[in-house]
């Protein structure tokens, strides 16, 4: 029997609207560019990526799969927005890039086609914009390889990061667009580990990121108490 789909119509369409600024480094995803660097030398390091057989969950238009296709994984990145998919697509096919394949379906189809068959999960950014982040946690669980790595990155859910993400990113800075998260959606970072857990991964690493908005400069530190990252392993 088929099961639900694990997702929000109206958060698809949010990002299939914005899909054509996708690679615009001074549009709505801006933050997404200037955290990329950050983000791909973290997974980098824990998972040399080279060689590597790669899923990146919720992928949007590319930004973290093209450029781990760069650092010589073999990427395939899923997503359910159809525009960011063509968006991503395109940018493979213009950019050049090797060894990156998309395609729209959902984690937990892909879990019941090829479990065990990545090497490193990546899926960011994207638990906070689901309505069952658990059951995406455990999809990721059955598609890497025993032994192989999960990387996943969020906001956590505190009075900072209502004050953080949503006030200052959406109605201060005009970071994002506003409405772009729902603060009740952000997930702790004791909620995601035990998410992981319970799916059977082992808890590896975390680190927050922070942001100075006069310089505008991003940095991966131990304060997790607005965005995160943390990393996991199949035993
Ligand atoms: C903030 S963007 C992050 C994109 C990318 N992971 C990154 O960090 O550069 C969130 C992405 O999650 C995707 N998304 C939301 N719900 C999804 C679902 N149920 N399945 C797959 N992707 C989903 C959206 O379409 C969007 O592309």
């Amino acid at each position: 029997m088929n099961q639900p789909l694990n997702a929000d119509p109206a958060e698809l369409a949010k990002f299939s609207e914005l899909a054509h600024r996708w690679w615009d480094p001074e549009s709505e995803f801006a933050p997404l560019h200037h955290i990329n660097p950050l983000r791909l030398e973290w997974i980098n390091q824990q998972c040399p990526l080279a060689g590597r057989r790669v899923l990146d969950v919720g992928c949007g238009g590319g930004i973290l799969s093209d450029s781990m296709a760069r650092k010589g994984a073999s990427v395939l990145g899923i997503d359910l927005a159809t525009k960011a998919l063509r968006v991503a697509q395109l940018h493979a096919l213009e950019a050049g890039t090797p060894n990156i394949r998309y395609r729209e379906v959902s984690v937990e189809a892909l879990a019941a086609e090829e479990p065990g068959s990545f090497d490193a999960v990546t899926c960011m950014e994207m638990l906070e914009h689901v309505p069952d982040p658990a059951s995406v946690v455990r999809a990721c669980t059955t598609l890497v390889k025993p032994g192989g790595w999960v990387f996943f990155s969020s906001i956590n859910r505190n009075a900072k990061s209502f004050l953080f993400a949503i006030v200052g990113a959406e109605y201060v800075l005009n970071l994002l667009p506003r409405g772009t998260h729902e603060w009740r959606k952000f997930i702790r970072p004791s909620e995601l580990a035990a998410h992981c857990r319970s799916a059977g991964l082992d808890l590896a690493h975390s680190r927050g990121m922070e942001y100075n908005p006069v310089t505008r400069r991003y940095w991966l530190s131990s304060d997790t108490s607005v965005n995160y990252l943390l990393s996991a392993r199949r035993p």
